[in-house]
């Protein structure tokens, strides 16, 4: 059974901080393995990546094995039914396209002081992208991270994918080949994330990792960040959905579980205003547990992770999921633009009753590598600009450094830092000596 709240407890607000606060991510058991992981990593190159394969993927690997060869992946993609192939191309030109729209502007502009200043924007040198394979398999995930790489100009494109006891999905072939990728590695988790971070003898290093994954990925790239940069901590998936008594429970029971289905640590939560609708959802979504492939996993998620919480009105829904900054967001309510608009924190909405989850994991355009844990407070999905990065341009003319450079060297005195000073002054007695612009 699912956590059951209600904003009219005497006792909700210290219940709904215990829902916040629960450790689904960051546990320092899980921190503790990983740093090991790396170090071994760091040391060891290949002969830690292939033990620690052996250890958590159950698959014997040669230094040799570590990356798919062409054979391989020709192999694996002719495995690929037709329709699956195009199910895959109409996603990869729908990402690409939402994509396209993120690229942004340079800028180069003369103030009234003559300085001419802006910015320019270049791609990383090369993206290491982070697969998810351990419980589930997602082709989705390839194209989600390397379309907004090639659309921002990477060079090089990397993926990592772990594939348990040795077997490739190969519509994750097939989609890296759609979008381009130039390596493929046959390794997962933490171990993964070190080899990109730091190079080994087979994988060279990145600049950039990005993507989903497990409490150790996510662990693992807060731990390399600084090494290389990263995207953001997209840990084990959320949903929260905010729902009305005019919806169909059984919609929005598949819903919590599609995310729920994912990770025993995901994490599905509705917020409505009607408690009997409430109890209807929690009995749909037990009815469903019964027969669901990935019953287990769903199951334990719900009910450690799940809950329902009945609000006064849909105001109050806005303020308690703004608190959750939930990786995802539906609205199943009359007016979902104007609920929507009352929310700050959220990875990605999903407005109204027609529009589940599940559409933009897949197809809809929009980025489904998302902030969790909160993290939607302060970071944002996937996008072109994770593989960019911004350079400023000055350029002063002798007029433009008469006109500002005193206050410059001002300001170095305040800072008693001289040469800086110095390094204005010098010119500014030049200009001062007559020597023409
Ligand atoms: N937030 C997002 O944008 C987003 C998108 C897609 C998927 N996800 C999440 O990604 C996750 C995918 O998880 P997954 O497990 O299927 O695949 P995964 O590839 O993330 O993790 C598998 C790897 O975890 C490592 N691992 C497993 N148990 C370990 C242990 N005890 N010690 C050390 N390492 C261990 C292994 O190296 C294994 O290769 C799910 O939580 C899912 O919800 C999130
Ligand atoms: N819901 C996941 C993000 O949390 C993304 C995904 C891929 N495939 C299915 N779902
Ligand atoms: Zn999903």
């Amino acid at each position: 059974m699912p956590h059951f709240l209600s904003t009219t407890d005497r006792n909700f607000e210290e219940r709904f901080v215990a829902l916040l606060a629960m450790k689904r991510e960051d546990s320092p058991d899980v921190d503790d393995t990983v740093a090991r992981i790396i170090a071994d990593v760091r040391a060891r190159g290949d002969d830690a990546v292939i033990e620690l394969t052996a250890k958590f993927d159950r698959m014997q690997i040669t230094p040799q094995m570590i990356r798919f060869s062409d054979t391989e992946i020709e192999d694996l993609c002719a495995q690929v039914s037709a329709e699956d192939r195009a199910a895959l191309e109409v996603a990869a030109e729908r990402i690409r396209a939402y994509h396209v729209r993120q690229i942004p502007d340079d800028q180069m502009w003369t103030d009234p002081d003559g300085a001419t200043l802006g910015w320019r924007w270049s791609a990383v040198s090369a993206a290491g992208l982070y697969v998810p394979g351990g419980l589930a398999s997602y082709p989705s995930s390839v194209l989600m991270n390397a379309i907004p790489a090639k659309v921002a100009g990477v060079p090089r494109l990397a993926i990592t994918v772990p594939t348990p006891d040795g077997i490739a999905n190969p519509l994750v072939l097939m989609a890296a080949r759609i979008a381009g990728v130039d390596e493929i590695y046959r390794i997962g988790g933490a171990q993964a994330i070190a080899a990109l971070a730091y190079g080994t003898e087979t994988i060279a290093p990145v600049d950039k990792i990005t993507g989903p994954g497990n409490a150790f990925v996510a662990a693992a790239k807060r731990r390399v960040f600084g090494k290389v940069g990263i995207d953001m901590i997209a840990g084990p998936s959320e949903i929260l959905v905010i729902a009305d008594k005019h919806n169909d429970p059984d919609w929005v029971a598949v819903d919590l579980l599609s995310q729920a289905e994912h990770d025993e640590s995901a994490q599905s939560v509705l917020i409505t205003d009607d408690a009997a609708f409430g109890e209807a959802v929690a009995a749909a979504v037990s009815k469903r547990l019964e027969t669901l492939e990935r019953r287990a996993i769903a199951g334990k998620s719900w009910a450690d992770f799940g809950a329902i919480i009945t609000v006064r009105d849909l105001d109050e829904a806005a303020d308690l999921s703004d608190r959750f900054a939930p990786e995802h967001l539906e609205l199943c309510v009359e007016d979902p633009d104007a609920l929507s608009a009352k929310v700050t924190h959220a990875g990605a909405i999903f407005l109204g009753a027609y529009t589940p989850e599940a559409i933009g994991d897949y197809i809809a355009g929009p980025n489904h590598v998302l902030p969790t844990a909160r993290s939607a407070r302060f970071s944002s999905g996937l996008s072109v600009l994770d593989f960019m990065k911004r350079t400023t341009l000055t350029k002063m003319t002798p007029h433009a450094l008469a006109t500002i450079g005193p206050a410059a060297e001002r300001l170095a005195q305040a800072e008693s830092l001289e040469a800086h000073g110095l390094s204005v002054r010098a010119r500014l007695d030049r200009l001062n000596g007559g020597i023409d612009e």
